[in-house]
């Protein structure tokens, strides 16, 4: 479709030249086939326990804004699910479109939506810090949820009103005291794949937890994600948009739900 052939061609230089993990078996991001997930019955609910007080700061990294947390300590973590064991948190950003018809990672029986948060943790019992955690076969956990254009999400208003502040690339601004739970949608249902990283260095090492039901964010609200900056002060601006990967195959892969 049209809409596919811009969406690809709008792409950030950070994906025009798109890395190929040599060999990739297990990239991300992915169109989820509903009916070709699998349910199953083992797959325990997601427990999240996030504390607002290792919220650090919020920085503009030259592809999207994300906010980092303390993750010296396993004040903010999620278990169960499909996991063995508790992840740390450690930063959470976002991925969006230019315009609403277009902006998410992954796509849903390729319904794509306006845009996608990632919520990174990190796996401190197989790794001694996240860098190394990166390197490790399901070292990280993302958690997406996808944003849908609706009414106003007050938790979220916080997170844009600090927007501004941080346009530019590598702007920093202190952050303290959100709780990216009021983030998460109240449906527990999730899908779950063995994935990567979906920026460089596109490692794959992520067990990759997605949310079935969306968020919902109004219009004000997505266009002050698209009025940040890819570039620095002093620099010719390019407005922060488009900041997603393309899909990449399913290869030898299942999907598993974690609802009938
Ligand atoms: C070295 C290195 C690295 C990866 N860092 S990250 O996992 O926080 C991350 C993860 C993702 S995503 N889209 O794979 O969750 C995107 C961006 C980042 C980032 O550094 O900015
Ligand atoms: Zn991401």
């Amino acid at each position: 479709t049209c809409t596919q052939i811009n969406r690809n061609a709008a792409l950030h230089p950070l994906w025009q030249s798109e890395l190929s993990v040599s060999g990739g078996t297990r990239q991300s991001p992915i169109n989820i086939h509903w009916r070709d997930s699998v349910y199953d019955p083992h797959l325990k609910p997601l427990k999240i326990h996030y504390d607002p007080a290792t919220c650090l700061y919020i920085w503009n990294n030259g592809y999207s804004f994300q906010v980092e947390f303390d993750d010296t300590t396993d004040k903010s973590v999620i278990m169960g699910g499909p996991l063995e064991n508790h992840y740390r948190l450690k930063q959470f950003h976002f991925h969006w479109g230019a315009i609403n018809e277009w902006g998410s990672e992954h796509m849903v029986d390729s319904k794509v939506y306006p845009a996608e948060l990632h919520l990174v943790h990190w796996n401190p019992v197989t790794s001694t810090s996240f860098e190394d955690a990166i390197m490790e076969n399901n070292g990280l956990v993302v958690i997406g949820v996808f944003l849908k254009l609706g009414a106003h999400h007050a938790g979220l208003q916080k997170l844009v009103d600090a927007l501004p502040a941080v346009k530019h690339k590598d702007a920093i601004v202190e952050f303290d005291v959100f709780d990216p739970s009021c983030l998460m949608p109240s449906c527990p249902d999730y899908w779950t794949y063995d994935g990567s990283l979906t920026t460089p260095p596109l490692t794959e090492s992520v067990t990759w937890i997605i949310k079935k039901t969306p968020i919902e964010v109004d219009q004000n609200q997505l266009e002050e994600f698209r009025m940040l900056l890819f570039t620095s002060a002093g620099e010719e601006e390019k407005r922060m948009v488009d900041n997603f990967r393309p899909l990449q195959p399913l290869m030898n892969r299942t999907v598993r739900s974690s609802f009938r």
